[in-house]
Parts: C-alpha cells; structure tokens; sequence
C-alpha cells in the first residue's frame, strides 16, 4: 500500500508543482492521474520514486518513509518500485529477455551485472513473465525488432520482473494506436489484480482511464480536484480538472479526430466498393 501525505514540491524556480497532495493507494488498485498540462502528473510520479525531491510531505510504502531515505537506501529501496514509460525505455540492441532481466539487477551483485549472468531462477522467472505478457516466441529478438505494443509488453514484463511493491506508469499507450492501447490497458490492468499490485498510470488519454482504472484522480495547479470511481467522472467534474476551455478544446479535439477517423473509413470503402 502507497500512502502520500501532505506531498508538496516547489521547484527552486518559485513554481509550485504540488500543494499538499494526500493519497491512499491500497494492494491491488490501478488509479489513473489526469490533469492539465502542468497540473503537476510528473512531479508526483517522480516525487514517489525520488527523481525529484518533495519539499514538504510524507510517501509511505508498506510503512518505510521514501522522502526521508538516504542515498544508498535510496538505491535498495528504489527495486521495490517498478516504471513503465511513455517511450518504452528499452536497450535497443539487447534481446527482449536482456531486457527483461535488467529488472533484476538492483538484485544481483556488481560483477554478475557487469557480466550480465543471472541466476538461473532469474531467468527462469523472466520466461514465465515473457509467458504472461504473450511474448514468449520473441524472447531471443532484438529489442529493435519490435513493435511499440510488443515493446511495451517487454517494459511491463521488465517493471514485474523486480517484483515491485508499487508500480508507476507514465503514459503508457501515448505512443501506441487506440487498438494497441487498449490492449496494453487490458494487460496492465489483469496483472495488477492478479498480482495484487498497487499501480498509478499517468494517463492523458480520459476515456481510456475511464474505460480501464478503478480510480480516477485529477490534479490541477498542484491539488487534487477530483477523486472518486470513474463513473463519477460527469463533465462537470470534468471542468474542474480541466477549467471550461480546455474541456472545450478536449471534447473538440476528440470531434474532429472522430470526423477525421469517419472519413477516411468512408473514402476506404470507397475504394474497395
Ligand atoms: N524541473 C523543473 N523545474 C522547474 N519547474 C518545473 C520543473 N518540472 C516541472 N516544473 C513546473 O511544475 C509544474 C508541474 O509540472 P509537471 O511536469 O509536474 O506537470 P504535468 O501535469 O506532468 O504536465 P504535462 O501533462 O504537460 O506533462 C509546472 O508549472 C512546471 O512548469
């Protein structure tokens, strides 16, 4: 369980990124951060793992204070808290279970790292986590040889592969088509409950997080405006995320995206008439 009390950050420039955000994230619940563009999203993703050094606050994972550790617990601490990235974050050039097995390392000692051997328990388990996220046959490719949803499938199996306590996912399908989105969704989600696996997924994306998190909160200028199931997401709440022109702009955007998708669904059938 993840708990956030009174987290604030003031950068060194005077912007205030969070105001005394308070949170609860229990075993097992995926809760998705949504906000405007500088409501502070990053901030608190890189506040939990200690990218960025919070001003004033607490963030307990199971009872050990993150904001207080020093460096080199820091370093042990950090294992227990597994990343998922926007742009994957994979050595290119390494095989898929390379890359799978860097999760282990905050585990193995310097000079088994240095050489890249693992425990066979490693890699047997980095096989079953390959399995799970429906890999298995690619274990051996290069990285680079993928496609987005099948590398973000390795950066999954990477994050659990540390066996993480917490997970943090930043914009996990922003680089992927709303197929393939929903699809990674789908399986963050099942290991997440399977697992018992606490997860925060900053998420831009409002009808993706309403369709796949059990928790929605919004941020806006460093507080939380909104916390609460997603159903309970109506336009109104929407606005008080968002502020009336950028929901506007939003829901536009989404019309014209839906306008542009149906015409070139029309002009395709067409063509195939
Ligand atoms: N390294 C930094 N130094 C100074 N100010 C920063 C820094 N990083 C972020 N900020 C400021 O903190 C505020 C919150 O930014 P943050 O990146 O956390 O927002 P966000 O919600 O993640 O935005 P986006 O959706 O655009 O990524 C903004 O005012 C931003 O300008």
């Amino acid at each position: 369980m993840l708990t956030i009390e009174r987290l604030s950050k003031t950068y060194k420039t005077g912007d205030t990124a969070l105001s005394e955000v308070s949170l609860t994230v229990p075993k097992g619940q995926i809760m998705g951060l949504i906000g405007p563009s500088g409501a502070g999203k990053s901030t608190l993703i890189r506040c939990i793992n200690r990218l960025v050094q919070p001003t004033a606050g607490r963030i307990l994972l199971s009872d050990m204070d993150i904001v207080s550790l020093g460096k080199s617990d820091l370093r042990r601490q950090r294992r227990r808290i597994g990343m998922i990235f926007q742009e994957y974050a994979l050595v290119e050039r390494l095989t898929v279970m390379e890359n799978v097995l860097s999760g282990r390392l905050g585990y193995v000692p310097f000079w088994r790292s240095f050489l890249r051997k693992y425990p066979a328990s490693d890699i047997q388990r980095a096989y079953q986590l390959l399995d799970r996220v429906g890999l298995m046959e690619h274990a051996d490719k290069r990285a680079d040889a993928l496609s987005g949803g099948q590398r973000q499938r390795v950066g999954i199996a990477r994050a659990l592969a540390q066996d993480p306590e917490l997970l943090l996912v930043d914009e996990p399908t922003a680089s992927l088509d709303p197929k393939t989105s929903r699809q990674i969704m789908r399986l963050l989600t099942e290991i997440c409950v399977e697992r018992g696996l606490p997860a925060i997924v900053n998420i831009h994306d409002v009808p993706l997080a309403q369709q796949f998190m059990q928790r929605i909160v919004g941020l806006r200028a460093g507080r939380v405006v909104f916390d609460g199931s997603p159903d309970l997401l109506t336009e109104d709440a929407l606005t008080t995320i968002y502020g009336e022109e950028d929901w506007n702009a939003m829901r536009n955007g989404d019309t014209e995206q839906a306008e542009a998708e149906a015409d070139a669904r029309d002009r395709l059938a067409a063509l195939v008439r």
